[in-house]
């Protein structure tokens, strides 16, 4: 395998947080290095230092990047992307002043997506998630968090669980699969939820041939906290490892459910409160916060991002990329949204897309940061520092996308 040198580089490496993720104080942490000089081979980060540290191996190929930003490989930790179709019809509806819950509620939303996918074949739900899969690695991303809950039936979850994998083989982007069979109270069983746990529980162990974790949308009107427990109990006993859509529209108690369950991320929290955000610090749970979605609802809340720093809850962030509460890839566009509303930093952004991520799926050991042994995943920004990626926004500043030690995307 090509060994690839970057030299003349500005480089970010988040280094020193592989066993656990930022928090506090030390949230936005760069370790940066001016002048930087990385080696990547067989797939992995060989050498990472000041330019002139070490001697170029004869046989590499090498990129001056002209002092660019260099980075870690941005991991979009929570998203939708395994879906056909969209759901443009609504955004008028919404901007005339329906709420997204009360959209669901009559049969739209997630159950409009639902009824696409269902007739949708796994070839389409396919090429349209793979089209939006090579958007997202221009943006920089280079691993993708994506969940199914779509189908609300084991044929069309399957369908969706199969384009994860399939996405995985034929790209060398690394897909973490998840389960999201309760995503939404199909309408043939509005009468009886609790009739779909059931039919939820029961397709857990095909479900777990596909998935690493098992997710549930606990909130009002949709999955009650008892319920949502119940599903997320089994699906451990199945092996999955637990996330949750939790205290996005009403405080449910969701984050205090991530904690007691230990899950890896509790997600949204736009209502959460102290005692929520104290057990999910006590219990390492990394609060996954969507400031796109907060943007495009139009709510006027967002998560409370500072009080969760003063709290030590590790964030990180997500595009939520879906065809309804938000349909963007572009995280340069949620790092501004992030820096404007919740008030981070820009450095504070750029961990939270990088090595809090990776800690929000379990992946830390191998990805988010640049250092020696981790996987060589890396983005070149056309940008001379951190700040310049939110501050100029509306536009991608992703200048090459290296995945695995390998040239994926050039500008
Ligand atoms: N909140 C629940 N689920 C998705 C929205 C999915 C959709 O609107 O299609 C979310 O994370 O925002
Ligand atoms: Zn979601």
């Amino acid at each position: 395998m090509e060994k690839i040198v970057i030299k003349n580089a500005n480089i970010v490496t988040m280094a020193g947080f592989s066993h656990g993720p930022q928090k506090g104080k030390e949230f936005g942490e760069l370790g940066v290095i001016e002048g930087g000089t990385l080696i990547m081979s067989n797939g992995k980060i060989d050498k990472v230092g000041k330019d002139g540290e070490f001697e170029i191996p004869e046989d590499a190929k090498v990129y001056d990047v002209e002092g660019r930003l260099v980075t870690p490989g941005l991991v979009d930790p929570h998203t939708h992307l395994a879906h056909y179709g969209s759901r443009e019809n609504e955004y008028t509806w919404r901007i005339e002043g329906m709420p997204y819950i009360d959209i669901l509620k009559n049969g739209g939303g997630i159950l409009e997506t639902v009824r696409q996918n269902r007739l949708a074949t796994e070839e389409q739900i396919f090429e349209q998630s793979m089209e939006n899969l090579k958007r997202m690695i221009s943006f920089g991303v280079t691993t993708v968090e994506s969940k199914s809950g779509y189908g609300l039936d084991w044929e069309t979850e399957l369908k969706q669980l199969k384009t994860n994998k399939k996405l995985q083989e034929e790209t060398d982007i690394d897909i973490v699969s998840t389960f999201l069979g309760a995503h939404a109270i199909p309408t043939d069983f509005k009468n009886n939820p609790e009739e779909f746990v059931e039919k939820v529980i029961e397709m857990l162990p095909q479900a777990k041939e596909y998935a690493t974790y098992c997710d549930v949308f606990c909130e009002e009107g949709v999955f009650t906290p008892e319920q949502s427990e119940r599903i997320l109990l089994e699906a451990k006993k199945h092996g999955f490892k637990v996330k949750l859509h939790a205290d996005e529209i009403v405080p449910t108690g969701g984050a205090q459910l991530a904690a007691k369950l230990g899950a890896d991320s509790a997600d949204h929290l736009l209502c959460v409160d102290e005692e929520g955000m104290e057990m999910m610090a006590k219990e390492g749970v990394v609060a996954v916060l969507l400031p796109g979605t907060s943007f495009n609802l139009m709510t006027d809340k967002y998560a409370p991002a500072q009080s969760m720093i003063e709290k030590e809850v590790p964030i990180a962030l997500a595009s939520d990329f879906n065809p309804g509460s938000c349909p963007t890839e572009n995280p340069q566009l949620i790092m501004t949204l992030a820096c404007l509303n919740y008030k981070l930093t820009p450095a504070q952004t750029l961990a939270a897309y990088t090595i809090n991520a990776a800690h929000s799926v379990g992946m830390a050991d191998k990805i988010g940061s640049i250092e020696e042994g981790k996987q060589g995943d890396v983005v070149v920004f056309d940008c001379p520092n951190v700040d310049y990626i939110p501050y100029r926004f509306g536009i991608s500043h992703t200048y090459s996308v290296f995945k695995k030690g390998k040239l994926i995307w050039e500008k």
